[in-house]
């Protein structure tokens, strides 16, 4: 390090040992310099100044230096205080009492796998389980969803096990809640509420969010009580997550404008969405969609046939966005592969409408994979689900391959029940991925036109549209034509039908 001034660079820390020496030959030099051209006196009076100067500015120099460093200790001791504070907030369970109501028409074992699914969706939403209280009843209570006795006993459970939060299996009314959450300390949430959790802390992208935050001020606003309530709901657990950083606190008429910009934002999105889907189609893309229940392999699936990505996670709703990735066919055809949200039983209205336009997807396919995890005891009424759901969304004469997953460990009682074509594989099975792919050029030669073609060797280009945009069987050149003679499959929508009618052979 140097310091310079306008006279002399000199290394800040002999600066002190030059002084002296400098000092003691001052009066020599002023003797024999005393009536030439140079003031030595000025000379060192600036010296001096230099000096001084330099110390002053090693001074500042070392304080600033222990400031910084103190400052750097401070910020890492701060960093490392928030972190386990971070850390504990995150592992820190909460308590959750589970409450279902088993209603007389519906039979023992659905009721116990709806409650194993809350179980489930408990855990995502990073729940602990410590009591499960069921009741059996004609029909729900309408003012407490269960009895009077009922609720005495989960009083009474309450205040032994202490639990920071109690969700019931259904969704309950407004007055439901009211009337519960006066009897109980813990928090009062219901399956649609937890769900809605659970996809708030999924939400990634801007049209995620913006439709969790839809779906849940449409759960809130008619729970709303009196003008001008407060919700104070972020930050307090599961139940109380809201998408981003938006803040679920306001009153009916806030509410209200939100829900305008909300819509008005996803028009624009979908708008693009659409535009985007038009592209495609234009591009005379082969276009495919996952659907399933939640957690039945569709990701993982997606992933290992596209070698894409996407979030796979023994957690429910581990995909929120729908994701487009291109898959090549064993022929060579290139196909888009999406990958779309989980659905599930009773899924929330106001989740299916918001997820509406992400399911929009679904219905531009030209074929669906319809993916159900083969080990879950429920498969066939996951199965069903899914169909109700497709219903809902008037997903309509789409051809379907049921896709049964998770062979590796089938469930004991498992029958594939399909109507549709179907396949069983193991998503972990590279040989059962092939067959899957082979099965998908299968099911689309069946929505396809046969084609023979001879081209001239001229027709480079088309012939290359043909590998990659037709499933081409045979091609072989023909020296005494001197043409290549090609016989395919092509979707009769293809935009290369024209075109190929005129080397018809
Ligand atoms: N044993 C076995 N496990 C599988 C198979 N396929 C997927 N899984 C596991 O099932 C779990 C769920 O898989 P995902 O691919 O996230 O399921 P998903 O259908 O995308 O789930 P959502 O996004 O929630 O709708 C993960 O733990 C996977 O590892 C399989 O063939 N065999
Ligand atoms: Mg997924």
């Amino acid at each position: 390090m140097s310091y310079s001034s306008s006279n002399a660079t000199i290394a800040p820390l002999t600066a002190n040992a030059i002084v002296p020496i400098i000092l003691s030959t001052s009066q020599v030099i002023t003797i024999f310099l005393s009536d030439t051209l140079i003031d030595v006196d000025s000379i060192l009076d600036n010296i001096y100044k230099d000096i001084i100067l330099q110390q002053f500015i090693i001074y500042i120099y070392i304080i600033s230096l222990f400031a910084l460093v103190l400052l750097r200790c401070l910020y890492e001791f701060y960093r490392k205080e928030g972190k386990s504070v971070n850390q504990v907030q995150n592992t820190e369970q909460e308590r959750v009492i589970l409450v279902g109501c088993q209603l007389a028409d519906m039979d023992e074992t659905r009721f116990e796998y709806s409650l194993e699914e809350l179980q489930s969706l408990t855990k995502t939403a990073k729940g602990q389980v410590v009591a499960i209280l069921t009741q059996k009843r004609e029909r729900r209570h309408s003012a407490t969803y269960i009895g009077k006795g009922k609720v005495e006993e989960l009083v009474n459970l309450e205040s032994e096990l202490q639990p920071d939060i109690i969700i019931f299996n259904d969704e309950l009314s407004p007055s439901q809640v009211r009337n519960l959450s006066e009897k109980l300390q813990a928090r009062v949430i219901d399956r649609t509420q937890l769900i809605l959790d659970i996809f708030a802390s999924r939400a990634n992208s801007k049209e995620g969010k913006l439709q969790v935050e839809l779906a849940q001020l449409q759960y809130l606003l008619p729970r709303l009580v009196g003008k001008g309530l407060q919700l104070s709901r972020l930050g307090g657990g599961i139940g109380t997550r809201g998408p981003g950083e938006t803040k679920l606190e306001s009153d009916r008429r806030h509410i209200r404008r939100r829900l305008d910009d909300i819509k008005q934002q996803l028009s624009v999105i979908v708008e693009h969405r659409e535009r985007y889907r038009e592209r495609r189609k234009k591009n005379n893309a082969y276009q495919i969609a996952l659907v399933g229940y939640t957690n039945a392999g569709k990701s993982t699936v997606f992933n290992r046939i596209t070698e894409a990505g996407t979030f796979e996670e023994n957690l429910l709703f581990a995909t929120l966005d729908p994701m487009t990735r291109k898959m090549i066919l064993p022929c060579g055809l290139t196909t888009l592969l999406t990958d779309t949200v989980g659905f599930i039983q009773d899924l929330p209205t106001a989740l299916v409408a918001a997820f509406r336009s992400t399911l929009e997807e679904v219905k531009e396919a030209d074929l669906i994979l319809h993916v159900v995890d083969s080990s879950n005891p429920d498969s066939f009424n996951h199965e069903k689900t899914v169909y109700e759901i497709l219903d809902e969304l008037k997903v309509e004469g789409i051809p379907i391959v049921t896709v049964y997953n998770k062979a590796d460990k089938k469930h004991p009682d498992f029958v594939p029940s399909s109507t549709s074509d179907s396949i069983i594989i193991s998503a972990f099975d590279q040989n059962d991925l092939l067959d899957l792919k082979l099965k998908v050029e299968d099911e689309m030669i069946h929505m396809m036109n046969e084609y023979r073609v001879s081209l001239p060797s001229t027709e480079g280009k088309l012939l290359a549209s043909l590998k990659s945009d037709t499933i081409l069987k045979d091609l072989h050149y023909n020296d005494s034509t001197e043409m290549y003679e090609c016989n395919g499959f092509i979707l009769p929508s293809h935009s290369l039908t024209g075109q190929l009618k005129n080397f018809q052979a």
